[in-house]
């Protein structure tokens, strides 16, 4: 029987890798459903090239357009946040990835947990914003969800087959993004070109622009801390340039156990989709002749705030984090637009912490949703009245 798969945000970085990966192992995966926002163009050639019975995207008209050229063909359309939580509910699909940006994969990933599917997570915004209520829902129904993430992913190779309470602390790899030698003065006038060149991996822009900042960091470590219940002075962030090492997990008896491979999302897109099993792949082995050697540096927080303020948010934690989160997607959005420098994507994330008063505990769903839109509305004021967007 082949596993039905399901991704949301196949028109992404990590939607076209992992359909790359599907294409080798077509005798045991089948392309159930697919969603994108906006890109109709790609996710039609998509559709055809997996013979996909379920297409969903963000709009209506897009949507009309897209059943209209395919009309020749047997997919059904759907659109919309109703069209991915349909999509994800459907019973004969298997397995969902998750792999949209920002909190928009929230809702679906809840959605294909109540529904008992196993989810396959690269959006990391999700277990940020709502990390309690997604795990709590995946304990009760028995779900796994399985990190897409490259450190997350070499976190659960390396807590395989071992005791979790021998676990002394988790031990986060990054590459320091483009900026990791750049003096103070010199990220005061960082471009979004330069934002965008990512030194080891090729991803979507909000990612990369996180990397550049240390965000993806600091939203690395709260979803370390859900996925793997290890609290915050247990997470280390360590900076390593040549992203060989993707994450470590160091043990009581001072054994620190690490996954190492080429920088190459394809790999734990893999894992994630056979997950307990291995597959063979044609990919690069690892020659660590020709890595020559392997550097690691301590983060410098000072000229990368956002790692500080994510480690804050976390340790605040309630609706916390879902503030900081959605306060960055604005201000990296606005950063990319020209609005905003480089250095207020941190200052405008900062202020809207600072003004919120965070529901503690485990807010519900409902909180959590409500604390993001007053985030984004407040991020929105604060780069209009105090950073000249
Ligand atoms: N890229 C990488 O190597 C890694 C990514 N991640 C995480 O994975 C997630 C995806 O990243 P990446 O692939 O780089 O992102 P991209 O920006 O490349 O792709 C985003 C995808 O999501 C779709 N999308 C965006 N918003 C919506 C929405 N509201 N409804 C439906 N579809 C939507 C886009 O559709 P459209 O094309 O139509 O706009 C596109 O298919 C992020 O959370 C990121 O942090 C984690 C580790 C590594
Ligand atoms: C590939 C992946 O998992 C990214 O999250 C990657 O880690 C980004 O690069 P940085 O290590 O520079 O943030
Ligand atoms: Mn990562």
């Amino acid at each position: 029987m082949k596993k039905n798969v399901v991704i949301l945000g196949s028109t992404g970085s990590i939607g076209k890798q992992a359909l790359e990966v599907i294409g080798w192992h077509r005798g045991s995966l089948r392309v159930f459903g697919l969603a994108a926002y906006r890109n109709i163009e790609l996710l039609e050639e998509q559709v055809r090239a997996f013979d996909v019975p379920y297409a969903a995207v963000g709009e209506e008209a897009a949507a009309k357009v897209l059943q209209e050229r395919l009309k020749d063909v047997r997919t059904t359309c759907l659109v919309g946040e109703a069209g991915l939580l349909e999509l994800v509910r459907h019973p004969e699909a298997d397995l969902v990835l998750v792999a949209v940006s920002g909190t928009a994969g929230l809702r679906p990933t809840l959605e294909a947990i109540s529904q008992r599917k196993p989810v396959a997570l690269a959006n990391k915004e999700t277990l940020v914003a709502g990390g309690s209520l997604v795990m709590k829902a995946a304990l009760a129904n028995g779900v796994p969800v399985i990190p897409v993430d490259s450190e997350h992913s070499a976190i659960h190779q390396c807590l395989n087959n071992e005791n979790r309470n021998d676990v002394a602390k988790l031990i986060i790899t990054g590459s320091g993004g483009p900026f990791r030698e750049a003096s103070f003065e010199e990220l005061q006038k960082v471009t979004p070109e330069a934002a965008l060149r990512h030194p080891t991996w090729q991803m979507g822009t909000k990612i990369t622009i996180d990397s550049a900042t240390l965000m993806n960091k600091g939203l690395e470590v709260i979803e370390a801390r859900w996925l793997f219940e290890v609290d915050y002075d247990r997470i280390e962030v360590i900076i390593h340039p040549q992203s060989i090492v993707h994450s470590l997990v160091a043990y009581k008896d001072g054994a620190v156990l690490a996954q190492l491979g080429w920088p190459d999302m394809r790999v734990p897109i893999q894992y994630a989709l056979f997950y307990p099993e291995r597959r063979s792949n044609n990919l690069k082995q690892l020659d660590l002749a020709s890595v020559r050697s392997l550097t690691f540096e301590k983060p410098d927080l000072k000229r990368f705030p956002c790692l500080r303020l994510a480690y804050e948010a976390g340790k605040i934690g309630g609706t916390m984090p879902a503030v900081m989160n959605a306060a960055n997607e604005i201000a990296v959005f606005s950063f990319l637009k020209g609005e905003i420098p480089f250095m207020s994507i941190s200052a405008v994330i900062a202020e809207c912490m600072e003004l919120h008063i965070p529901q503690t505990g485990e807010p519900d769903l409902d909180g959590i949703l409500a604390a993001d839109r007053w985030s984004r509305e407040q991020a929105k004021k604060v780069i209009k009245d105090r950073h000249g967007g």
